[in-house]
């Protein structure tokens, strides 16, 4: 048995899988030049100072992905290396704008991903959805267009939600799209209190109406939205290693996610990015075990508050719930 329990992966965007050695095949296969001497010298990149910093070459790296097979490989190498480290559900975030303005069409985006999750996601005993993620550093309309695409062409989506650059961009702007989700019966969830202040938490729960907030570690500013979030049970998915390599925690020893924990809260361990910042979800929960010292139990509650975090059937989410507890011993 391996040493982390097994897991549920709520919060991992497609592209932040991409690993270096596969960015350089898929340049060499579609003829792009890219601007690094080598693997070597792409990852001495891989310092930042911030989100800002990051999304820069996140962004840029994506040049390679432009079509539907790009998007495919990209997928089932994320499907195998998951599986490897005990992921049982996923929910995959996918950033179709990221694509679309650099001219790729939606349906090599969405063909790629989804496809590769329907064929290989079964026979490594996973179970998927996906999300697609509007940038909230680009124009709201253009998201609502985007989803009015995405509806258009029948995307087989979990839900939506929100990402990019944050400060300077409350989810507040975004609430046409998000309602549009609801009434197309989509899963809402958004990137809030990652870098950006507490009350962009509160606003995405009260003008966006997520169901999750992804990251939420500057929850614990403002005493009065911890008590909600406690009181309403609302799931945080907290990527640990990501915080380290953007600088909103100075160190893993003093990441707020025990203290979010033993305060009650419904937080989950995810990976982000884990081509670019050092692990998958199972290299997560190794490191804030370490690091924090999390008891055998503590990384149980974190496995089940992912479960109930995750948008499964009760019947499936009985099923993960059983695998932690055999974990757990
Ligand atoms: N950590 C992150 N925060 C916001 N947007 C992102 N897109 C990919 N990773 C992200
Ligand atoms: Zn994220």
């Amino acid at each position: 048995m391996i040493d982390t329990p097994p897991a549920v992966e709520l919060h991992v965007h497609v592209e932040g899988t991409l690993e270096p050695e596969l960015i350089t095949e898929l340049a060499a296969r579609n003829g792009i030049a890219l601007p690094y001497r080598d693997i070597e010298d792409l990852r001495a990149r891989y310092a930042f100072h911030d989100l800002a910093d990051f999304l820069a070459l996140y962004y840029a790296n994506m040049a390679v992905l432009r079509t539907a097979d790009d998007f495919a490989a990209m997928t089932r190498a994320y499907l195998r290396r998951a599986a490897a480290g005990g992921v049982r559900h996923v929910e995959l975030f996918v950033d179709p704008q990221a694509h679309l303005v650099r001219g790729v069409p939606l349906a090599a985006v969405v063909d790629g991903v989804a496809g590769a999750l329907a064929d290989d996601a079964p026979g490594l005993g996973i179970t998927t959805g996906l999300i697609a993620c509007f940038l909230r550093d680009r124009p709201p309309a253009e998201a609502v267009d985007v989803l009015r695409a995405l509806l258009a062409a029948d995307a087989p989506l979990l839900g939506i939600g929100l990402d990019s650059a944050e400060v300077g961009h409350p989810p507040g702007g975004f609430a046409e799209v998000f309602a549009l989700a609801a009434e197309a019966g989509l899963h809402r969830v958004a990137h809030a209190g990652e870098e950006g202040p507490a009350a962009y938490v509160t606003e995405a729960l009260d003008v966006l109406g997520v169901e999750r907030i992804d990251h939420g570690i500057r929850s614990l500013d403002d005493p009065e939205l911890v008590d909600r979030l406690v009181r309403d049970a609302v799931p945080l998915t907290v990527c640990p290693l990501s915080n380290v390599r953007l600088r909103c925690t100075p160190d893993l020893r003093d990441h707020p996610l025990a203290t979010m924990l033993h305060r009650g809260l419904r937080v989950s361990v995810h990976s982000d990015d884990p081509a670019y910042f050092g692990g998958y979800v199972d290299d997560n929960h190794r490191a804030v075990a370490a690091a924090l010292g999390l008891t055998r139990d503590d990384q149980a509650r974190l496995a089940h508050h992912a479960v109930d975090a995750a948008f499964v059937s009760a019947e499936r989410a009985a099923e993960l719930h059983a695998e932690v507890d055999a974990w757990r011993g």
